[in-house]
């Protein structure tokens, strides 16, 4: 794994935003599209904004998707999809396709997990994905302590949803082998406390209590860490 250190987090998102746009590029120049799964809660806004202004992007030939959702209407604010929308999708992005993981309900199904699934499906490879990490210890969906974390770190299902105590809503999210089918894999994560998370994380223990864990000890998928104070 390499680590990239910045002194702010707007240099941070300049950076990451080049290095994903990059890789989109690329997807682009070879197979004609190109496909993102990315993270939601508070620390992506910034990078979201300079990814979504990039202009030398064939956005309409990009599909968006999101690496976990919260079981939660488009319009509140815990929603991963509103800031995709709010932040990403707007000016050069705004004509990208985005696959939403939150399709209506009170909670998440086996039938609209199914349909999730091979909505995905159409997406063999991504050409990038990005995961934050909470303090907790977890990413995308993994939570401690989750009702399906085990299923959720090894699969087979490339789709899972998934409750945890530290979760709030009932959550979706990708399971670890389907993240891994990418061409570059990041871990973008902002402060002091996160990188202390990050410490404790690289050390020995139990992958079930600090789910990050399963990405940074995994070999398939050089992971890239992105980090400012
Ligand atoms: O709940 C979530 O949390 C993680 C970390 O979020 P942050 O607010 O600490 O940046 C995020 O990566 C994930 O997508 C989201 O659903």
């Amino acid at each position: 794994m390499n680590r990239h250190d910045f002194e702010s987090r707007e240099e941070l998102a300049r950076a990451l935003a080049e290095a994903v746009a990059e890789r989109i590029r690329i997807g682009i120049a070879e197979r004609g599209t190109a496909a993102i799964a990315l993270s939601g809660g508070s620390t992506p806004g910034k990078f979201f904004s300079r990814l979504g202004k990039t202009k030398d992007i064939a956005w309409d030939k990009v599909t968006v998707t999101l690496v976990d959702e919260r079981w939660v209407d488009e319009l509140s604010a815990r929603s991963n999809a509103g800031l995709i929308n709010e932040k990403l999708l707007q000016g050069p992005a705004a004509v990208a396709r985005f696959l939403p993981l939150y399709s209506g309900g009170a909670e998440p199904t086996p039938a609209t997990i199914a349909e999730t699934a091979a909505r995905l499906s159409g997406i063999p490879k991504f050409d990038a994905v990005v995961l934050g990490m909470g303090n907790d210890g977890h990413t995308a969906s993994f939570f401690p302590g989750g009702d399906a974390l085990a299923d959720a770190l090894a699969g087979p299902a490339p789709v899972i949803a998934i409750r945890a105590p530290g979760a709030g809503e009932p959550r979706v999210t990708l399971s670890l082998p389907r993240l891994l089918e990418t061409e570059a894999l990041y871990l973008h994560i902002e402060g002091a406390e996160k990188a202390e998370t990050l410490d404790k994380a690289l050390a020995e223990g139990p992958e079930l209590d600090m789910p990050v864990r399963a990405v940074l000890r995994q070999d398939r998928v050089p992971l890239e860490i992105y980090w400012a104070p």
